[in-house]
């Protein structure tokens, strides 16, 4: 069966915790984006995801949920993913949290619409990567031997390359990409213009695209057109 995400190229990602307006969320919603992901790493509760889930949900855009603490699953979303963050020593980040809410929500997810996520936080300054201690950057051996563990070992179906905050380095997820056999390889981190959503889309098989949304929609919609002409062979 296909996952819903196998074709997304170009998503949008909404952080529960801060503000938008209808009209913007409209723009967001209508601007031939494949896909809108609710997620951010601090300050996510059932609340404020419930809310901005049925403002989204006004629209045909599918929707998914990125579960980032146990309060904050909510039903009712397209899919769900889970992050399990790779590159950490702190083993709560890695399966101890998601154990914990395993254990109370285990019946009653949807697992057909459920994907882990292997994230791989690789800027350093992050608030993801300060949460869970990221031993970030990696070099580029390390990070192959990441993405063999994610991809050949875990057989993990997404790597999420994170770099919340800051653009990344384009050679590194180009290898990443090209080294997951099964895997489908999510980029997110920094994408403010057109020409940076180009980039990130020739190297991955999937573009995230999330604060700028908050500081500059114009140039937040242009990656969407950006990223549509790039093409991308799996
Ligand atoms: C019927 C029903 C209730 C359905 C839902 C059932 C369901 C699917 C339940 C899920 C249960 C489950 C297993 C939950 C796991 C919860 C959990 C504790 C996961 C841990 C996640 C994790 C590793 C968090 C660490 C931070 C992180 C990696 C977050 C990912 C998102 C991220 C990096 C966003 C960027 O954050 P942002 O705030 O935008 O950062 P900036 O400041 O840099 O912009
Ligand atoms: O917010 P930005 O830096 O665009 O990153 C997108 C996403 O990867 C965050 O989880
Ligand atoms: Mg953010």
């Amino acid at each position: 069966m296909q996952a819903i995400y196998e074709n997304w190229r170009h998503v949008f990602k909404l952080d529960p915790d801060r503000e938008i307006s209808d009209g913007r969320l409209e723009a967001v919603c209508m601007s031939g984006t494949d896909a809108v992901i609710v997620g951010g790493s601090t300050g996510v509760t059932f609340d404020n995801t419930v809310d901005l889930m049925s403002r989204i949900r006004r629209y045909e855009v599918p929707c998914a949920l990125e579960v980032s603490s146990e309060e904050a699953a909510v039903p009712g979303f397209d899919h769900y993913f889970i992050p399990l963050v790779l590159n950490t020593d702190r083993a709560e980040w890695l399966a101890g949290r998601q154990v914990e809410a395993l254990r109370k929500w285990g019946a009653f997810i949807p697992w057909e619409d459920t994907s882990a996520e292997g994230y791989l936080i690789l800027n350093a300054d992050a608030e993801a990567a300060k949460l869970t201690g990221a031993r970030s950057p990696l070099d580029a051996e390390t990070l192959a031997a990441h993405v063999y563990m994610a991809d050949r070992l875990m057989r993990l179906p997404i790597i999420y390359l994170e770099y919340s905050g800051k653009f990344g380095d384009m050679e590194l997820v180009k290898r990443a990409a090209r080294l997951a056999s099964g895997a489908q390889v999510f980029y997110g981190g920094g994408i403010d213009n057109a020409g940076k959503a180009r980039e990130a889309a020739a190297a991955a098989h999937t573009v995230i695209v999330g604060n700028i949304i908050y500081e500059d929609l114009e140039a937040a919609l242009a990656t969407v057109a950006a990223v549509a002409e790039v093409p991308f062979g799996r």
